[in-house]
């Protein structure tokens, strides 16, 4: 694969689990992900479904403790991409001291502000030179891309689907950041990645970006009640209440008992690559029952 690194790769469920990096230009540095390819990718292309992850995750947390997603994708045909959650080893000072914002924290913005913006390119990188490098080296299908996430890759995901609908078929997020302006932890990321002007924030808010822009489909997030962030840092009822002010379709669901943890990822993982499967696979069967609709 020219400009990809091989790092490692399983065989897994009948299809390949690989972690890779490259040089990236957006975020000028090295930068890693993981790719699953279904077995059907080996004699066809298929649909792309992309994770963000949280807080403190590399490319391998979902791959290794999302309760065996690989047998989903296999079983629906769609290959899995992971990419890191911010540049690491940049040089910049203080970039490893806080675990909620630096390393490990990129919350997929593009940063404006120094020392940041130079390698903090995290919203380009995951909506252009990921699906870029992807759809040159891997067996996709370009237009048919979903996206989803947990926590700060819950709120990346959001972000990221609904400013450009056209690119992504599908959304869904685990305890996503709903609200990020209104929390600690996006306000402390959004101040030091975007600056003090809050109208720049806005732009990578879901509870603010679903009053002007929407979606074009119903989006799927589930919430642990027990989990130790929900009443301080992910808001989920802001943004319920932005979808039904404005009539967005969503489907919030409450799971009794569960934290933030992959524990409770791996619990519902089956639901959400369901609800993506149905979005990125249905057209082709429907158009393969129903030829007519093409004419
Ligand atoms: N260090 C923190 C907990 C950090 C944490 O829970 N990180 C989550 C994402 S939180 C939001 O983005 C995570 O995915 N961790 C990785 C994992 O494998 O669980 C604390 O101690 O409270």
């Amino acid at each position: 694969m020219p400009n990809v690194n091989v790092i490692s790769e399983y065989k897994s469920f009948g299809g390949k689990l690989g972690f890779y990096s490259h040089f990236s230009s957006t975020c000028n540095g090295e930068m890693h992900f993981a790719v699953y390819q279904p077995p059907q990718a080996t004699h066809k292309p298929v649909p792309i479904l992309y994770f963000l992850s949280g807080l403190i995750c590399t490319e391998e947390n979902f791959m290794v403790k999302a309760g065996g997603v690989q047998r989903f994708a296999a079983e629906y045909g769609l290959m899995l991409v992971t990419p890191d959650t911010s540049p690491r080893h940049t040089g910049i000072a203080g970039e490893d001291d806080d675990w909620d914002f630096g390393t490990g924290a990129g919350f997929y913005v593009d940063a404006t502000e120094e020392p940041w913006r130079k390698n903090y390119q995290m919203y380009s990188y995951v909506v252009h030179e990921l699906p870029s490098l992807i759809n040159a080296n891997f067996p996709t299908q370009p237009e048919k891309q979903g996206i989803f996430g947990h926590s700060m890759g819950g709120h990346g995901a959001l972000v990221c689907a609904m400013r450009n609908p056209e690119l992504y078929k599908s959304v869904s997020a685990f305890a996503p950041i709903t609200a990020p302006m209104r929390c600690p932890w996006g306000q402390k990321a959004f101040g030091g990645y975007l600056g003090r002007n809050q109208e720049s924030w806005r732009a990578y808010d879901a509870s603010e970006l679903v009053k002007q822009v929407g979606y074009h489909s119903s989006i799927l997030i589930d919430q642990g009640t027990a989990d130790k962030f929900l009443a301080e840092q992910l808001l989920p009822e802001v943004f319920e209440k932005a979808c039904a002010d404005v009539k967005q379709p969503l489907n919030l669901r409450y799971q009794e008992g569960y934290d933030h943890s992959y524990y409770f990822i791996a619990s519902f993982i089956e639901d959400h690559i369901r609800h993506h499967a149905i979005a990125l696979l249905v057209t082709a069967v429907f158009i393969y029952l129903n030829p007519t609709f093409l004419f």
